[in-house]
Order: C-alpha cells, then structure tokens, then sequence
C-alpha cells in the first residue's frame, strides 16, 4: 500500500505558498490509517516506551493509536489556555512573531522515556519547542516520531541531538 496515494495536497492553505500536506483522505480510510500506524510502529521498534506526546491538532489523531498500541500513556500538548490542570509552557520563534505550547505540568515523571509524535515535521520549531517541554519536566526523548517530514525545510539541522524518524519523506 502506497501511504502517499492517501495524502491530498492543498495548495497555498492556511495562506499563500504553503502545500498543506491533508492527512483527512488517509483518516476516512481505515485499512490505509492501520497501515501508517504499522508504519509509524515499526519506526519506535520494541524501545521501552512510557508515554506518547501528541502535538496539536493532528498529531492527536495517529498519537492515541501509537499509545494504545504501545500500552503506554497518551499525553496531550495544546495551544495556550486549553488544559485544564497546572501546565509548562514553551515559547518557540516563528517566520514571524512566536508561538506557545503547553503541557500538564504532572503528565511526566523524570527519567519517562517519551516518542513525540506528528504528522508533519516541517521547520522543525514546534517539534524543537516540544522536546524542551518534555525535558522540562524530566523526560526523556527517545524519538520524535511523524507521518512526514518536509525534508527541503531541514529540521534535522535544528534538531541534530535527536532522534528524528518519519514514515514518508517528502
Ligand atoms: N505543509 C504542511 N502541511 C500540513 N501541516 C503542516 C505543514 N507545515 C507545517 N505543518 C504543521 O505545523 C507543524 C510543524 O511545523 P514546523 O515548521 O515544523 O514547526 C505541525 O504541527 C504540522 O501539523
Ligand atoms: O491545525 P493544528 O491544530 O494541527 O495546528 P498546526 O497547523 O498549527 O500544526
């Protein structure tokens, strides 16, 4: 099964000169979503794994499958003002201006070993912002996990301490 058939290119979205890479074809499929997280499964292999951190919005969607299929907790880092408990916060530059994530500031205990998981690595800043959340609160990254990688944008050379892995790389 080719994974890429199932994503849709949407050009200049959210604004112009971005091809939104949509991964709604591959959700509304169910025997293309089970593949891409075997996919996503084979890339973790058997390391020890206490927890799944998803990123907003989208890396919900394939995070809470890995995390079921890992018996392992699924941990949730949202847009400011989302959650609910005490949070942590991590302010990241972007093209323009800045941005924030937040996490609960109990979901990671110090030495959980943590995959970040996303469907699209792209710049590498929310990925970066998020790997310093989970050390923040004593976690350590194992791996940092997506669907796909935006490779001309070269994240890895923002992110060369860890462990990048992506399913498909564009
Ligand atoms: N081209 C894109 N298609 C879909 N989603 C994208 C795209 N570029 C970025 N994203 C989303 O933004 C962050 C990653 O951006 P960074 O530049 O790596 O910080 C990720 O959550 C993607 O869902
Ligand atoms: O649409 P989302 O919530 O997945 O966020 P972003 O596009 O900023 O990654």
């Amino acid at each position: 099964m080719q994974l890429t058939e199932y994503i849709r290119d949407i050009q200049d979205f959210p604004k112009p000169g971005i091809l939104f890479k949509d991964i709604t074809p591959l959700l509304s499929n169910p025997e293309a979503t089970a593949h891409a997280v075997e996919k996503l499964l084979e890339k973790i292999g058997d390391q020890q794994v206490d927890a799944i951190v998803g990123i907003e919005s989208r890396g919900f969607f394939f995070g809470t499958l890995l995390a079921q299929k890992l018996n392992c907790a699924f941990i949730p880092v949202r847009k400011p003002n989302k959650l609910p408990a005490q949070t942590t916060s991590q302010t990241y530059a972007l093209e323009y201006g800045e941005d924030t994530l937040e996490i609960h500031t109990d979901a990671i205990k110090k030495g959980d070993k943590v995959v970040i998981h996303d469907d699209v690595l792209a710049t590498g800043g929310t990925a970066n912002a998020v790997c310093k959340l989970v050390e923040k609160l004593g976690g350590e990254v194992m791996q940092c996990n997506f669907l796909m990688e935006l490779s001309f944008l070269e994240a890895r050379k923002k992110m060369e301490n860890y462990n990048i892995q992506s399913v498909i790389t564009y």
